[in-house]
């Protein structure tokens, strides 16, 4: 449908729809989740769906399970009642995956035709790097899309903040202030395992939060020999040592994260495990006995904190606003306080990984 017809079958719909208080909707956009999910999902869902219904007498379908549902036409409808009280829940109503869209019976013709199929006039992708990039090839292809941006590990250059990132450090300090205290009681070591594939910025937050003595994050290699100095200094002075790892980080003389889990979906190094292989490093070298923890899942479950509502809830608004104003081809973001747009070509390529000086900053503390 060309831009100024979709525009003036909008505003006569607005029209009656504000006129009678409901109404036959226009314009169908499509929801889809995709990636590792993380706390915040449902709200964003909520925030477009409520402010498209309202706003602009939008209808909306859930497509499941990420690209697979999008390929498949596997949808479902999404009117206001199912959003009711979603945006306290963790994880997403709709599922995802990490299904290739151009793989099998994707690719933008494919996907072009289920979406005239089910008279859906454009697509809000939720999603993280790959989900966005993937957007981005979707929306280049001709079909209309736009994005909203989501990640625990906090790594999109284009957004200051993702939602979930919030909700990820304060379960991932949860976890940690406990293991300090069964440390304590038994005069251990203990490291500490949290997500970040790319980015430390997980590991850099609990870390500072739970005072860490040494946070070892992907940016930075650090020798075993640093590693075992930060922790002897911390046992010297009569603390149980308390090390932060991130999935990713890589020691020196190391060229690859620690992976024993194979490979994902698109064919990549499932992470985890980095903190087992630490452990007994640091108790032979130290003579000190030594637990790991891997917290793993936990930190992608349960309910968002209110930081990551509000913001997702924004996300999502912003996100219906950009359908509606047919900003196909971009996404939404957090600058500063304010929501923001930006095209695909501008934001995506980059990842927004912990700068030097934060890294140093937080070195200052440890030992
Ligand atoms: N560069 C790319 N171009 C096209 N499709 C991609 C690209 N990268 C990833 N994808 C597809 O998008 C899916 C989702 O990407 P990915 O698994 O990286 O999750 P994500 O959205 O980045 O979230 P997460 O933060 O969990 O990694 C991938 O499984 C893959 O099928
Ligand atoms: O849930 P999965 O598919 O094992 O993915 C785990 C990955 O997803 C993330 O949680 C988010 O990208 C990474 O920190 C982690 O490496
Ligand atoms: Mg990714």
């Amino acid at each position: 449908m060309a831009g100024s017809q979709m525009a003036s079958r909008q505003a006569a719909h607005n029209a009656s729809c504000r006129g009678a208080g409901k109404g036959v909707s226009s314009v169908k956009i499509g929801i889809l989740t995709s990636g590792g999910d993380c706390p915040g999902l449902n709200a964003v869902i909520r925030g477009a769906v409520l402010n498209g219904i309202k706003q602009y007498g939008h209808e909306f379908v859930g497509f499941l399970d990420g690209w697979r549902g999008v390929v498949e036409g596997d949808v479902m409808d999404l009117p206001r009642q199912s959003v009711r009280g979603i945006s306290k829940q963790g994880g997403t109503i709709l599922g995802t995956s990490r299904t290739n869209p151009f793989e099998g019976n994707g690719g933008p013709e494919a996907i072009g035709k289920q979406l005239a199929r089910r008279g859906i006039d454009g697509m809000i992708a939720i999603g993280g790097e790959g989900t966005l990039a993937a957007a981005h090839r979707i929306s280049e292809a001709g079909l209309k899309i736009v994005g909203v941006p989501q990640t625990v590990d906090n790594d999109l250059d284009v957004t200051d903040y993702t939602f979930g990132f919030d909700t990820a450090v304060q379960i991932a300090t949860e976890g940690i202030d406990r293991l300090r205290t069964t440390g304590e009681s038994h005069h251990r070591c203990m490291v500490a395992e949290v997500m970040g594939r790319h980015a430390g910025w997980i590991a850099l937050h609990a870390g500072m939060a739970s005072g860490a003595h040494a946070i070892l994050i992907p940016e930075q290699q650090v020798s075993m020999d640093q590693i075992v100095e930060w922790v002897t200094d911390a046992h010297k002075r009569g603390r149980a040592p308390l090390v932060v790892v991130a999935e990713g980080f890589m020691p020196e003389g190391t060229e690859t994260a620690h992976s024993h889990r194979g490979l994902d979906a698109f064919g990549r190094p499932r992470l985890g495990g980095i903190a087992d292989q630490l452990a007994p490093e640091i108790e032979a070298r130290t003579g000190l006995e030594t637990r790991a923890t891997v917290l793993g899942h936990i930190q992608r479950g349960g309910v968002p904190t209110a930081y990551d509502r509000v913001l997702a809830t924004r996300l999502g608004m912003a996100a219906a606003d950009s359908a509606a104003a047919e900003n196909w081809g971009t996404m939404v973001a957090l600058r500063g306080t304010e929501i923001v747009r930006a095209h695909f070509s501008s934001a995506l390529g980059r990842l927004k990984t912990v700068p030097q000086h934060r890294h140093d900053e937080a070195v200052t503390l440890f030992g």
